[in-house]
């Protein structure tokens, strides 16, 4: 049996524990080291992913895939902006390929 857990539910829990004082809570603890430490956990995290994708196995790459979307979850917190907005601006996209998309904003394929 699967437990369904989405990404709507980690932007929940990720809410929840950034503002706890829960000593035991690694989002309250990074969440109070501010931006700059979140943002480079992330770049970190993608770090990480790109190498797991070029030389580790299926199940190390889905592990540091879930560190990234974390991490990327808790700097899109820091910052107030709902996963709703990420997932509208993906629904706009929707409307031309992504070649498409590239090419009206006059970038060089
Ligand atoms: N999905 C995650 C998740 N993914 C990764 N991590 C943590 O991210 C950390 C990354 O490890 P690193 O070794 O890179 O970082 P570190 O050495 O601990 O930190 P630095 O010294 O680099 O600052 C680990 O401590 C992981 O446990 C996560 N921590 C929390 N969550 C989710 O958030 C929920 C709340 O967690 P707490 O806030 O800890 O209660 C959990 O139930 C999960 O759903």
């Amino acid at each position: 049996m699967t437990t369904e857990f989405t990404l709507r539910d980690l932007e929940a829990r990720v809410r929840e524990r950034a503002s706890s004082d829960d000593p035991s809570s690694y989002t309250a603890k990074l969440a109070a080291r501010g931006m700059p430490k979140v943002a480079q956990k992330l770049g970190e995290e993608a770090v990480e992913t790109v190498i797991a994708a070029l030389q580790e196995s299926d199940a190390a790459l889905t592990g540091e895939a879930a560190d990234l979307l974390y991490h990327l979850m808790v700097l899109l917190h820091l910052r107030g902006i709902p996963l709703a907005a990420v997932e509208a601006e993906l629904a706009r996209r929707t409307a031309q390929t992504g070649l498409e998309e590239k090419a009206a904003r006059g970038a060089q394929t």
